[in-house]
């Protein structure tokens, strides 16, 4: 049994320009609170390192609140009284705090940056597993790149909110309450006139919070169009090299780059025009401190270290606010990358199992679509009211015109995609009332798209069972044709094939597939243009080895060449989704129809010699 059906039949690559979320409807913005509430459900179990990091932030704040009463003492009275043995104490008071706060920093920061790292490390799985979860439509809808920055670059965002930011705000929280207190208390007069700008403020850092946020979301979105292209088109190296599209394709990089260049230059040039107007309110307040205070000395109403020490109190409660206007930054980029995540954590699988879905015992393989419709999208219907009986253990055809539909209904096999309308059955049980991991299992994909992952010959076959044992691997190799090419490999199985296989021959991957899919040993099989374009030694070693994938198995053939299908036992030919001729190879030319002008077209000395 496989551990990981599915992967063996993700279908890569995607289709641009169709709908994907967020060109469609409008992404409703993710709030900040949800952020920070799934951040914490993923921090809960960090509970007791979380608490020591709020006691080392509670003792910074109230170490910081300490020194500024040092420079009061020291002021008011030890200076007027000329008390020189109180200034090696208040010298190794302000030390020791200093080494303190030293102490309990590196104490709080690290232990945030392990929380934040390990919330990361379970966003990004989660994420992963979703996406995974996802059906195979998502992927048709959605940009690989964009997908991958996702999970690597938006994830990463979050983690620098999680351990600076989120420690920085609640230290913020924590010294701003306390000295706005404690300065109410020494003089609520000046400490109110001085909270009258916290408003002005926080209108401001709204204001610019939003505009800041909506560009960063371009940023991103040109950061994943960048990945994006790079994914393409580095996989797609070889074809860009022969038609020599270097140069186009390095001046749509550009174009891609410049976008994310700009992006930026937005958020770096709104991020100047808000500090200047915070540091503006902060020197308001230290004039309205100065002023009034002074006012007030000269009255005789405060001391000279009240109004220091005020100051000090006044740097301490600004600081909150200066370090917001960073905060918000790193809080609005964040929650850009956020509501990224959220659209793909947020999208449902179109293809779910019932609650009460059956594990599908092993079939013999009889799989009936009975009145089914399908459309890709609601302009483009690809089947109709469409009936097809595959034989258990039988060999089925499908030949048709391109885009008549073949593969499509080859998908719906597996459930990769499910019908609008209509019924799929396999031994009598519907599709839908299986789970999907007993359904896929016994089912075998060989396509004209070879899926190879980077890694060696043995890695790639064992694929599909990694149960399986050596000796299985081989008889598999040997039955697929294999073992000849693999063995001639000074590492034998153990070679490394390179990404996508590239270090191998079309034939020689074509018939690593087909070992995998014989090791899966599955009832059905299904094979999509396995024998395109081969020269004729390699489409002799892939037939005999094809024969013996599918012999006593139920399969499905889809073919343009009808020189593979002529032993099948029904071929149903296709036209726009529906089935105008059917019968054996010998049935369908005696018919003279459809088929055989199709066979006449690909063998025309045949045709002439009838
Ligand atoms: N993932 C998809 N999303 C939207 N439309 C699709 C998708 N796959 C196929 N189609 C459309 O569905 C129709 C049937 O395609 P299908 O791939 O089943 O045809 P086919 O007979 O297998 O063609 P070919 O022989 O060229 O592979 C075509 O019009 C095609 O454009």
């Amino acid at each position: 049994m496989s551990d990981h059906p599915a992967g063996a039949f993700r279908a890569g690559g995607g289709l641009g320009g169709m709908r994907r979320f967020g060109s469609g409807e409008k992404a409703k913005p993710a709030s900040i609170y949800g952020m920070f509430a799934r951040i914490f459900t993923h921090a809960r179990l960090e509970w007791p390192a979380i608490i020591t990091a709020v006691v080392c932030v509670i003792a910074v704040s109230l170490l910081e609140f300490v020194v500024p009463q040092l420079t009061r003492y020291t002021i008011d009275h030890l200076i007027p009284g000329k008390r020189f043995d109180g200034l090696v104490l208040i010298g190794a008071g302000v030390l020791g705090a200093a080494v303190m706060l030293g102490v309990l920093r590196y104490i709080s920061t690290s232990l945030m940056a392990s929380i934040g790292q390990k919330v990361l490390y379970k966003l990004r799985n989660d994420l992963y597993r979703h996406m995974q979860s996802l059906d195979v439509s998502f992927f048709d809808r959605n940009r690989t790149g964009d997908l991958m920055s996702r999970v690597t670059h938006d994830v990463s965002i979050l983690q620098q909110l999680i351990s600076s930011s989120m420690m920085q705000l609640f230290t913020d929280f924590f010294t701003f309450t306390a000295i706005a207190v404690y300065m109410l208390w020494i003089d609520w007069r000046l400490t109110l006139l001085l909270l009258a700008i916290f408003p002005v403020m926080i209108l401001t850092t709204k204001l610019f919070g939003k505009r800041i946020r909506a560009s960063f979301r371009k940023v991103q979105e040109s950061i994943a169009d960048v990945s994006d292209h790079l994914q393409n088109t580095l996989t797609g190296i070889r074809l860009i090299k022969s038609f020599t599209a270097e140069n186009y394709e390095s001046e749509r990089f550009s174009h891609r780059t410049r976008e994310n260049m700009d992006a930026n230059i937005q958020v770096v040039r709104l991020r100047a025009a808000y500090e200047p107007i915070i540091d503006f309110l902060n020197f308001t307040g230290l004039a309205i401190v100065l002023v009034f205070g002074a006012w007030l000395s000269m009255k005789g109403q405060m001391t000279v270290g009240t109004i220091v020490a005020f100051t000090a109190y006044l740097r301490l409660l600004q600081n909150p606010i200066r370090h917001f206007s960073r905060v918000i930054h790193t809080i609005q980029q964040s929650a850009a990358a956020y509501e990224r995540i959220m659209e793909v954590m947020n999208t449902k699988a179109d293809i779910w199992e019932k609650e009460d879905a059956i594990a599908l015992p092993p079939v013999r393989g009889h799989i009936v679509f009975r009145n089914v419709n399908f459309a890709y999208s609601r302009e483009l219907e690809v089947l109709s009211g469409f009936n097809l009986e595959l034989e258990a253990g039988k060999v089925t055809a499908l030949v048709g015109s391109s885009g008549s539909g073949k593969t499509t209904i080859a998908h719906l096999i597996p459930r990769f995609y499910d019908p609008q309308a209509g019924d799929i059955t396999i031994d009598g049980y519907s599709l839908k009332d299986v789970t999907l991991s007993s359904l896929r299992e016994q089912i075998g994909i060989v396509s004209q798209d070879i899926v190879l992952f980077n890694g060696t010959i043995i890695e790639n076959i064992r694929y599909s069972n990694s149960h399986a044992t050596e000796e299985e691997v081989r008889a598999a190799a040997g039955a697929a044709s294999a073992s000849g090419f693999i063995e001639a490999f000074p590492q034998g199985y153990d070679t490394p094939i390179g990404e996508r296989g590239v270090k191998l021959s079309g034939g020689q991957k074509q018939r690593i597939s087909i070992a995998r899919a014989i090791l899966k040993n599955p009832r059905v099989i299904i094979l999509d243009e396995a024998t395109a374009s081969l020269d004729t030694e390699s489409e002799q070693h892939i037939q005999e080895a094809l024969a013996r994938l599918l012999k006593g198995r139920t399969c499905l053939v889809i073919a343009h060449r009808l020189s593979t299908i002529q032993q099948a036992d029904r071929i149903h030919v296709l036209e726009q989704g529906r089935i105008v001729e059917s019968g054996t190879h010998e049935e369908l030319l005696r018919l003279q129809g459809r088929y055989s002008r199709l066979y006449a077209l690909q063998f025309p000395q045949t045709k002439a010699v009838r």
